[in-house]
Formats: structure tokens, sequence, C-alpha cells
């Protein structure tokens, strides 16, 4: 993009998102400050990036024809996908049409929607190191595949079961013995975002740590694309999402480096433009490729208090072929406040208390219905002392108390 036009003017620079969450919030702040004019687009109504964008429109996302009619509608330069529940496919349409630019492309939109399409990618046509796997749509194919009577190498016990489209744990259990198949099976049914019956079960993995490499295709100064790292994010998940999340996390070089060539052979191959989060378990100098989110990622909200340029910012300049920096600012942690009761219009406590702990930030979403486990704000802190930080982080987070 080489000019930024006036927002609500008719040469305005028109963004849409998919997907209106908290990252979707920080997205749009940061193209708004940049000039650019957003539209916000969700399942539901006051999601937290339609109470900051120029617009907000509420369908469901999963829709084709839905989807094909508000982009024709309101004509965006850009779709930035958010969220893992949108009709691809119809983007891929849109794209080929020349309708519209998808970011990073709608080609890598619909391939890490599923968990197969990047999967397959990653192992299959990369090369890449993964976890076992197997995709099966029946509880029969379950067990077949985890007792290798499918023909196939067994993925035996533990293993983990995912539904095809879900994120943030969503449906994903973990399966000890055989026992816990039918539950497992259940509960990913009941979990995904969009109703597919089908589900991923994967070897277990004992990592030693695990990491999100932000990882940035961005414009240089000759227009040519070129691939940044941000330093790697540690993170501790509980039930598959995350809880804590801290930067920089401490690598053998030999472990950098490989969890930076995995990043770059799978974005080089995704293309386009924008910041990815890519996932990957670390046990000594061995690194696996877990997943990759086209996009900002949950984990990576530490960077707005740990970089200069937070993975919002990041993103945004990226997408607009601005330039980048992706220098660390100082340690820092992030640590998740959930909603903690199943409630609409909640209210939060000890915000005064929290900002006490010194060096900490907090975010509250503003998300309209509070669930138990939904993530509702997340605390943020910076120490030259990373354990210091993570503590002031929990700190801070415990400190907020929602209520109904
Ligand atoms: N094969 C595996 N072996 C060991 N742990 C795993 C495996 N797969 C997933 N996990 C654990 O579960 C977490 C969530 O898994 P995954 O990222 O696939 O789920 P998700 O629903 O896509 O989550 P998110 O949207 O937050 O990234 C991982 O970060 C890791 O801690
Ligand atoms: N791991 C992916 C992730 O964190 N995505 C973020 O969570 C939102 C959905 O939250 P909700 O489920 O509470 O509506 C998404 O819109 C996105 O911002
Ligand atoms: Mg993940």
């Amino acid at each position: 993009m080489s000019t930024i036009g006036t927002p609500l003017g008719p040469n305005a620079t028109r963004v849409m998102l998919l997907g209106s969450g908290e990252l979707g919030k920080e997205v749009v702040i940061e193209l708004q400050r940049l000039g650019v004019e957003t539209i916000a687009v969700d399942r539901y109504d006051n999601a937290p990036a339609q109470q900051v964008a120029h617009h907000a429109r509420t369908i469901t996302m999963s829709d084709s024809a839905a989807l094909r009619a508000l982009i024709e509608a309101e004509k965006p330069m850009l779709v930035v996908p958010e969220i893992e529940a949108i009709a691809t496919q119809e983007l891929e349409k849109l794209e080929a049409e020349g309708l519209v630019r998808v970011i990073p492309t709608a080609r890598a939109a619909r391939l890490t929607m599923d968990r197969e399409g990047i999967r397959r990618l990653a192992a299959e046509t990369l090369g890449l190191p993964t976890s076992p796997y197997r995709f099966c749509n029946s509880q029969a194919e379950l067990q077949a595949a985890i007792d290798g009577t499918d023909g196939q190498a067994a993925i035996g016990y533990p293993c983990i079961v995912k539904p095809v489209m879900s994120s943030s744990g969503k449906g994903q259990s973990k399966i000890d013995s055989a026992a816990d198949v039918t539950h497992a099976w259940d509960y990913a049914m009941a979990g995904g975002r969009v109703s597919h019956g089908r589900v991923i079960v994967e070897g277990f993995i004992d990592f030693d740590y695990e990491i999100t490499l932000l990882t940035v295709r961005s414009k240089d100064a000759a227009g040519s694309i070129d691939t940044q790292f941000c330093a790697p994010i540690g993170h501790i998940q509980k039930n598959g999402d995350y809880v804590e999340s801290w930067q920089p996390h401490p690598m053998t070089a030999t472990a950098l480096a490989e969890a930076q060539r995995i990043a770059k052979a799978v974005t080089d191959n995704l293309g386009g433009q924008g910041l990815f989060g890519v996932e990957l378990f670390v046990k000594g100098d061995a690194v696996w490729f877990s997943e990759v989110s086209p996009r900002p990622h949950d984990t990576g909200m530490v960077t707005l208090t740990t970089q200069w340029q937070s993975e919002f910012e990041l993103h945004a300049r990226a997408i607009l072929g601005l330039p980048i920096n992706t220098a660390l600012k100082s340690p820092g942690a992030s640590a998740v406040i959930y909603g903690g009761v199943d409630a609409k219009d909640i209210v939060f406590e000890g915000l005064a208390q929290a900002l006490s702990v010194p060096q900490t930030s907090v975010r509250l979403f503003g998300k309209p219905e509070s669930f138990a486990k939904r993530r509702m704000g997340v605390a943020l802190a910076w120490d030259a002392d990373l354990e210091l930080a993570r503590t002031r982080a929990k700190e801070a987070a415990s400190l907020v108390k929602p209520r109904t």
C-alpha cells in the first residue's frame, strides 16, 4: 500500500477484520494509529475489536454466502482473518476474483484454519518434524489409530485429541488409556468452533518446554519480502489454553536455529505479508512443529510490554508494507485473567490493587459475556529479572476479581 487515505472519506484505506476478539482489538488500535479505516466483524455484537473499530458487523463468518455479501458490500482493501471459524474457501474465491486481498493469503488462511491442512503441509510436503498424527471421522477410527489396527503405526498412549477446527484448547483432551477414548471423542464433538465431526489424534510429545516464535514477513527497503523473528516466547498451557507467557525464553543456539529454520520453511510456503505465531515443542536441541497462526498469537500479548513494536503493531505495519523492528525492549511476562463466572455484564474489582504491583499493566477486553474459563483480560509485567516479571504478572492477574 503506497498511500494511506483519510478514514471515513472516499479515499479511505479500509481494512476488515474477520474475528474481533482481544487480538483483533489491539490490531484495530494499531491500524487506526496509522490512519486506517477499520471494519470489525464477529459472530456476536460488541466483541472487543468492534468496540474500537469505525464499523461493527455481526454475521456467521463460517457462512459463505453471508461472508461474500458482506465483503461485496463493504469493499475492504484488505481482509484480516482473526479467528479459526471462517469460510476460507469463499475467501479464496473472492481473492481469485480479484475482489480482495486476504492476509497473509487466502490459501494460508484456509490451510491454517483446519488442522489437517497445516499438519499435512508441514509434515508431508515440507518434511518438518511433528508429532505422529492421524485424522479420524469416528470413535472407532480414533481407537484404531491409537491401537494401530488401521494398518499404520500405532499412535499409542498417551495421545491428544483435538477437533480439526478449534482453538484455545476447545474440545481438546489428553488420552492416557482406553478408558478415556469415549470422553475424548464426545468432548471433541462438542468443542469445535465449527461442527465438523473430524478430529486429529497426535502422539504426546514429552517436551522440555514450548515456545511461540513470532515470525514476520514484511517488505524491506527494496520492496522485497524479508523474514524477521522476535525473541522466543515461552508459555504454559492448561487444557490446551494459554495461562502464562514470557519473553525471551532461553534456548540453546542449536535449538533456536532449528526453530527459526522450521518457522521460515512454514511461513515461506504460506507466503504473503504479516506476522505469524509459530508454535514449537523443544526437548534438548530437538524441535517439533506444532501449528501456526497466520496472525498475532495469544501468547504474544506479552509483547505489549516487552517489545518496542508489539506483535499487533508488527502485523499492522507488515500488512501495510511498512518497515518493522522486532527488537526486545525488556524481558517481561503475561498472565491470563479468566471470567471466573458464567454471566453477562460482569464487573471487575481490584484493578487498583493489581496496578499497584510495580511495572505492571492490565488489559480488560470488554467481552459482553463471561464464562468461568473465558479469557477476559491479561496482566503484563516487565523487568530485567524475568522470574520477577512472571511473579508480578501472576500476582497482578490474581488481584483482578471478576464478579456478577
Ligand atoms: N502432541 C502434543 N504433545 C504434547 N502436548 C501437546 C500436543 N498437542 C498439543 N499439546 C499441548 O496443548 C497445547 C494446545 O495445543 P494446540 O496449540 O494444538 O491447541 P489450540 O486449540 O490450537 O490452541 P491455541 O489456539 O491456543 O493455539 C499446546 O500448546 C501444548 O501445550
Ligand atoms: N488461541 C486463539 C485466540 O486466543 N484467539 C483470540 O480469542 C478470541 C476468541 O475468544 P472467545 O473464544 O472468548 O470468544 C479470538 O477472536 C482471538 O482474539
Ligand atoms: Mg496452539
